[in-house]
């Protein structure tokens, strides 16, 4: 045997052999034997490292793991992110609502009840403002003011506004709004024709009252005006003498033929008010026409319940002036009876009632006769805040022209109110008429006991009449004359009688049954002292009469510098034990509740979805 040792077949394995050399045995080319699995081991190793890979479980390259882990990095970061976002939110929500408690708990009474009253007030908010529905439909909205020609005297258009302000605060007028024309203190200086100025001087007004001192100036010079001033301060006047201005001017540059006119209208809620205006225009232009040197002015009344026929020697003229209730007004001019092509001003008298007896759309209905820019002016001596800022709303750059606080009581009446049992009303009111001379009137809620009180004095030899809703349109004449003319002593009246009715000197005003509403109560005692002169008003109250309604007439008398009876004196205002503000309601200008409970507020809610819901159906 050889010394090579043997190898088995298998084992003689060729290994890559080095080059070759000359005298080199095979010996040296031998290369060791490597096992098959490690041999595939390498291979796989080989084609790994080629970036050949399959399956889940490859082996990863140290490039990929890297990005992976990266990736993962990421995406951790990023739910740490949400995490901390979604905690931060919570944190927010949960601090505002800290936040927000702690701001509740410091807010007074004063301002959450503030706040409660503003949400009432919006809830109670008309959802239109007072303009025609054409106005409305065409997005048609009047910016400026009407211009005109008046012009103030010299002297007053050099005043400096200092001392326009002194005269305004001599006469307790506040004004509010822009470029407000300057207050004049007396009649000739507004440029009245000489024969009105002779005509009311024959009736005793002499100069200017502080309504009409600075109201007067404002609606001649063109503007919108919401004028609030005491009862018998005037205010008649105030929008009467420019309209009557107006229309001279018209018939004088080109006089009125039949069908032509009016110039403007005035608008009242109620009959008997209508007709005490348009005797007073009556009275105005029938001085000027006297004179012979102005022509006459025609003015027609427009109210139901009398025929119209009647002023057929009116309506055959050219038409001047309107005076009218809304229901009659409305009806002639779908009639075509005559139109408001030429008219331009629109005066509401006690507007506030206008708007709270619901003729708020009929008054909408009224403007969209109108063809052109109108001037609107809205009087009363009650004007609560919501009807203000809805006036506003609806006006051209109005002027407010306010003499005393909206809702006070004129100070020249003696406001007395005792307590009297309701079984004893009857037998005290004899004696209560014995306090002054006649005129008196009575006050009574409710028409039953007007009657029952004019029927119990007629017994007892007093000469009274008695007016009231349910009475015929010949019986409200005929006891507005015949206690005009002094024919009758006494008159007994429901509301009817208590807004904007003249009547001359009445001593005494009884109110048998407080009204819920204080400013039923203002209008009512309203009716003496007016004009300057002085009168008494008393008032029946007892068990009957809801506390809060004394409240308010508790604030009413010490604001009017009144004597308080003690069993008024002793009524405690809720209010003042919450810590809360006593200002007035906006409502109703009452001063002794807050506007959650104005006993109006019932009422006018009730309207407002009545009137929402005509709408809604279609029904408007
Ligand atoms: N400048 C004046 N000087 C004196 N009296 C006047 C003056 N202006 C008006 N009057 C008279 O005062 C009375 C009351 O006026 P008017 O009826 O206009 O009051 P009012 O403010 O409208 O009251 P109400 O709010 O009750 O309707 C009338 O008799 C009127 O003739």
């Amino acid at each position: 045997m050889s010394d090579t040792e043997y190898v088995p077949k298998r084992r003689r394995v060729r290994s890559p052999s080095p080059p070759k050399q000359s005298n080199e045995s095979d010996d040296d080319n031998y290369v060791p034997y490597v096992p098959v699995a490690k041999r595939r081991e390498e291979k796989f190793a080989k084609l790994q490292s080629w970036g050949v890979r399959s399956g889940r479980d490859r082996p990863k390259r140290p490039q990929d793991e890297a990005e992976e882990r990266e990736a993962e990095l990421k995406e951790e970061e990023l739910k740490k992110e949400k995490a901390r976002r979604e905690r931060t939110l919570l944190l927010e929500a949960q601090d505002v609502l800290k936040k927000k408690t702690e701001q509740d708990a410091k807010k007074t009474v004063d301002e959450k009840a503030d706040e409660e009253d503003a949400e009432i007030l919006e809830a109670i908010k008309s959802r239109r403002k007072l303009a025609s529905d054409l106005e409305l439909a065409k997005g048609i909205q009047y910016t400026d003011p009407l211009t005109t020609d008046w012009r103030p005297p010299r002297f007053v258009r050099d005043r400096k506004p200092e001392e326009n302000e002194r005269i305004r605060d001599k006469y307790h007028i506040l004004v509010e709004g822009d470029d407000i024309p300057p207050p004049i203190e007396s009649f000739r200086d507004m440029k009245i024709p000489q024969p009105i100025i002779d005509y009311m001087k024959s009736k005793g007004i002499k100069s200017p009252t502080p309504i009409q001192l600075q109201g007067i100036p404002a609606v001649f010079a063109g503007r919108d005006i919401i004028g609030i001033a005491f009862t018998g301060s005037g205010k008649t006047l105030t929008f009467c003498l420019p309209l009557i201005m107006t229309a001279l001017e018209e018939e004088t540059k080109l006089p009125f033929v039949q069908g032509e006119g009016p110039v403007g209208i005035i608008l009242c809620p109620s009959r008997e008010l209508a007709n005490q205006t348009f005797e007073n225009i009556g009275a105005w232009c029938g001085a000027l026409a006297q004179s012979g040197k102005y022509p006459q002015l025609n003015c027609l009344l427009c109210i139901g319940g009398i025929s119209m026929s009647e002023q057929s020697h009116t309506m055959n003229k050219g038409l001047h002036i309107v005076v009218a209730t809304p229901g009659r007004l409305i009806d002639m001019l779908e009639k075509k009876r005559f139109t408001f092509n030429n008219c331009k001003y629109l005066c509401m008298d006690e507007a506030d009632r206008m708007v709270d007896l619901g003729f708020e759309d009929d008054v909408r209905n009224i403007m969209s006769f109108f063809k052109r820019q109108r001037q609107t002016l809205l009087f009363s001596a009650t004007m609560p805040r919501k009807i203000q800022d809805f006036a506003r709303e609806s006006l051209i750059q109005p002027v407010l022209v306010n003499v005393g606080r909206a809702g006070a009581a004129n100070l020249d009446v003696l406001q007395v109110v005792e307590y009297v049992k309701q079984e004893a009303k009857m037998v005290y009111l004899l004696e209560c008429l014995q306090k002054t001379p006649p005129p008196v009137i009575i006050f009574s809620e409710n028409k039953n006991e007007v009657d029952d009180i004019q029927e119990y004095l007629l017994l007892k030899g007093v000469e009274a009449v008695a007016i009231h809703g349910s009475k015929t349109q010949e019986e409200r004449q005929y006891a507005i004359s015949s206690f005009k003319t002094g024919k009758k002593d006494v008159m007994v009246a429901s509301g009817v009688a208590s807004k904007g009715l003249d009547f001359n000197d009445i001593q005494h005003v009884i109110i048998f049954s407080m009204p819920k509403e204080i400013e039923d109560y203002v209008h009512q005692i309203g009716r003496t002292g007016r004009s300057g002169k002085t009168g008494i008003a008393t008032t029946f109250v007892n068990m009957n009469t809801p506390e809060q309604t004394l409240l308010d007439l508790k604030y009413l008398l010490i604001e009017a510098g009144q004597k308080v009876p003690p069993f008024l004196q002793s009524i405690e205002d809720p209010r003042v034990a919450q810590g809360r503000s006593l200002s007035g309601c906006p409502v109703c200008g009452g001063l002794g509740h807050a506007l959650s409970n104005c006993p109006k507020l019932e009422d006018t809610q009730r309207r407002q979805m009545a009137s929402h819901r005509m709408e809604d159906t279609g029904g408007y």
